[in-house]
């Protein structure tokens, strides 16, 4: 098939909500190409401007780690977008086939994922739906992130909610507050490519449930089991990032450019700062940016010009649920997986109540991760939840109090050292 006089489409490479991309060559510059055509089903009548702002929001990125846009047009009556063909896997295909990865091939995901993020965030696009399939990784490993078809900028309106009211994004990834219907941000995005790498950490993503209403809860309201409670042998400074990414506030959460730098440092490396007693006398005169290899019990090491809050110790230490077993299985011990909403979860009166919103092509199956029917785009379920906001508010209360007590504390034991 040559698609407008020019390019000649060889095979499909995969579908997506929106159309097939294939793999194709530039026969003008003789050059491989990928080439997504929409579906020309006439279901979604939003969907050609969404593509149409795939396309214009993408041409305006051009960086080694976003897949670059080529060519726009129609072609017999449907819309075709031409970009760069990226030759390898994406990442939800090399944890499906290769199963967790390891701590370096993660930190250079995180890296470069975030080195693309920083770029569309410095012109003001939120990427919205960074998930395992939308991280393309090229032959020799670059990652790559492809699929802007519902980025948006920062400053507009209506980002973060569809005509119809309702939630665009992917529920596994879903910032909290983008699950109370509060519009994406940048930080949103770095919630997101957080539960990436924890998925591609431990095999399955941070939260899991049979519904989508307590896959939302969760994203509110339930800490992240760490993953080394799930089998994940990540150094301890990583972990701690890591679930850094994973902070309910928005606020709490490192940039991309920070995620970047912390990751390019070799910072992942480290591990807590041991107690005063364990601690070799070279090791408390390095710095905590520094990579700390073979060390035990180091306190993380702090991200290049990150905020303190940022850096990820504080939701390390936050106790996990009783039901991490520290198995990849899944199973009813691991949070959301099993029948019922883990405790955590707490229904709001009026919200639907156990059937999926939005239910799975595939018969209901719940929302385990890669290949179901939740990994998709646009959540039909009301986004404005009163029960979820005011669930998020309630974080913020308790993080002020245990920094309140831990202030107080300290003042005390400053006092009683002076007097
Ligand atoms: N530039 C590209 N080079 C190589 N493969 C690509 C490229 N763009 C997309 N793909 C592959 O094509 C498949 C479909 O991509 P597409 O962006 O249409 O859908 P999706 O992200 O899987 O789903 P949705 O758009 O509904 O979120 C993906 O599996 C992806 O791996």
């Amino acid at each position: 098939m040559l698609v407008a006089d020019r390019y000649r489409l060889h095979a499909v490479i995969g579908r997506g909500g929106m159309g097939e991309v294939w793999r194709g060559l530039d026969e003008v510059l003789g050059r491989p190409v990928a080439v997504k055509l929409l579906l020309n089903d006439g279901a979604d009548a939003s969907a050609e401007a969404r593509f149409r702002l795939e396309a214009q929001t993408s041409a305006r990125l051009h960086h080694p780690h976003v897949v670059g846009t080529l060519d726009f047009g129609t072609w017999q009556d449907r819309w075709f977008l031409v970009m760069e063909l990226v030759e390898g896997d994406s990442l939800a295909g090399e944890l499906s086939t290769g199963g967790p990865l390891t701590p370096e091939r993660l930190a250079q995901v995180a890296q470069q994922a975030a080195e693309g993020l920083a770029a569309a965030h410095a012109q003001g696009i939120v990427h919205r739906d960074i998930k395992p399939g939308n991280l393309l990784g090229d032959r020799d490993g670059t990652v790559r992130i492809g699929d802007f078809g519902i980025a948006r900028f920062v400053d507009d309106p209506s980002a973060g909610l569809t005509t119809t009211g309702q939630i665009v994004g992917t529920g596994l990834y879903l910032a909290p507050e983008r699950a109370i219907g509060t519009p994406a941000s940048s930080a949103s995005d770095l919630y997101s490519l957080g539960c990436v790498l924890y998925e591609l950490a431990v095999g399955r993503p941070p939260f899991e449930a049979d519904t989508a209403t307590a896959l939302l809860y969760q994203h509110v309201d339930a800490p992240p089991v760490p993953p080394s409670r799930r089998g994940a042998t990540l150094p301890p400074a990583f972990e701690a990032y890591l679930l850094s990414m994973l902070a309910k506030q928005p606020g709490e959460r490192p940039t991309a450019r920070q995620v970047a730098d912390w990751f390019g440092s070799g910072a992942w490396r480290g591990a807590p700062e041991p107690l005063p007693l364990e601690q070799p006398a070279a090791a408390r005169h390095r710095g905590p940016q520094q990579p700390a290899p073979g060390g035990t019990r180091r306190r993380p090491a702090q991200p290049t010009g990150t905020r303190r809050r940022a850096t990820g110790p504080a939701p390390a230490r936050r106790s996990a649920p009783d039901t991490a077993t520290g198995t990849r299985r899944r199973g009813p011990e691991q949070p959301g997986t099993g029948n019922q909403p883990p405790a955590t979860v707490r229904p709001a009166p009026g919200l639907p109540g156990s059937a999926p919103a939005h239910p799975a092509p595939t018969g209901g199956a719940p929302a385990s991760g890669l290949g179901t029917g939740w990994n998709t785009t646009v959540h039909r379920v009301p986004a404005r939840r009163p029960g979820l906001r005011s669930s998020l508010r309630r974080h913020s209360r308790t993080t002020a109090v245990v920094a309140g007590t831990v202030l107080f504390l300290s003042a005390l034991l400053l006092g009683m050292a002076l007097f």
